[in-house]
């Protein structure tokens, strides 16, 4: 085993990261598959959904159940639960904290709070709602690419007083290069001395498994991935890359090989995501993927030299 790597964890994300790509509409049957073959090849941990509520969220009537997670609907699609344990991400804001119930009483046993750097004091009060109810926690400071020093040391203190297990280290728009994301890890791992690490990374600029892996490296113990990299745009670090690289003895990868050619490759054809030039140019410009993913959905969806002009002419406006 790569003892470097041998204190990692892989969070795997498909459901929901991937649910930014279908809308969640996952079968009980997609996920239940997901579920085993992540438990059979060793994957610690299932981010199933989101938690967050539909009363305050608005004009998501159509989306599929893992955007909103109901712990008796969860019960009926995972009864029994094996080693890979469950977690649900939740956005500031957009949690009802009547929704979540005692862990002992829940399905879940991480909450991870995402959140922008100016909201970090926000994320950690839902924070500390968790950790009273009993579950693990991370915090996941997002498009880190676009923060300022002042900014991150402010979060740094606030960080460091409070009960939060794990912080994550979010590369939203798939721009950080690995001297960039290297030095990122090495600042929270200063600043933030009785923390553990996490990293999410989008595959944008084909970095996202180099730059989980140099991460991994250097002590970060929760790694996010997804099978076959679905998620949104660009699509993340995959899970069968970090289960077959990691070289931990407990990870297989013929279960997530089977998960890839029952459902992951027919589902491919008719959705997108993964390694394509408009999110390309979108990360390298270190911007979020939504003025591409609205490119996508035209007929002039391959049209890149026109769209790399109009995000590279300055009296362009657009916002990030
Ligand atoms: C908190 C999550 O890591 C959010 C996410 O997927 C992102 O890219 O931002």
């Amino acid at each position: 085993m790569n003892s470097k790597t041998s204190h990692c964890k892989i969070v795997d994300c498909t459901i929901r990261d991937g649910g930014l790509v279908n809308n969640w509409d996952f079968s009980v049957e997609f996920v239940q598959h997901l579920y085993n073959c992540l438990n059979d090849a060793g994957v610690e941990y299932m981010e199933i959904g989101y938690k967050n509520s539909p009363k305050l969220l608005k004009g998501a009537d159509s989306a599929g159940p893992w955007r909103f997670l109901d712990d008796e609907f969860l019960r009926k699609v995972i009864p029994q639960k094996l080693n890979t344990k469950l977690s649900a991400l939740v956005d500031i804001g957009r949690v009802d904290e009547n929704d979540i119930l005692p862990r002992e009483q829940s399905m879940l046993d991480l909450i991870r709070v995402a959140c922008y750097i100016q909201d970090v004091d926000k994320a950690l009060e839902l924070v500390q709602l968790f950790h009273d109810r009993g579950y693990e926690t991370t915090l996941n400071i997002m498009a880190l690419s676009n923060v300022m020093e002042h900014q991150l040391l402010e979060a740094f203190e606030q960080i460091n007083n409070s009960v939060v297990d794990v912080v994550y280290i979010v590369d939203s728009y798939g721009s950080l290069k690995p001297n960039d994301f290297s030095h990122l890890v090495d600042k929270f791992r200063t600043h933030l001395p009785n923390k553990r690490l996490g990293v999410h990374t989008h595959n944008n600029m084909q970095l996202a498994f180099a730059n989980t892996l140099i991460a991994a490296e250097k002590g970060v113990e929760l790694l996010d991935a997804s099978v076959y990299g679905m998620g949104r745009a660009a699509g993340n670090c995959t899970t069968e890359l970090l289960v077959a690289n990691l070289k931990n003895p407990k990870y297989k990868l013929r279960p997530v090989l089977d998960m890839i050619e029952t459902y992951m490759i027919p589902l491919r054809e008719k959705e997108e995501w993964g390694y394509i030039i408009p999110y390309m140019i979108t990360g390298m410009l270190d911007e979020h993927p939504r003025s591409a993913m609205a490119l996508r959905d035209t007929p002039d969806k391959d049209k890149s030299v026109d769209f790399y002009d109009k995000l590279t002419t300055p009296e362009v406006s657009h916002s990030k």
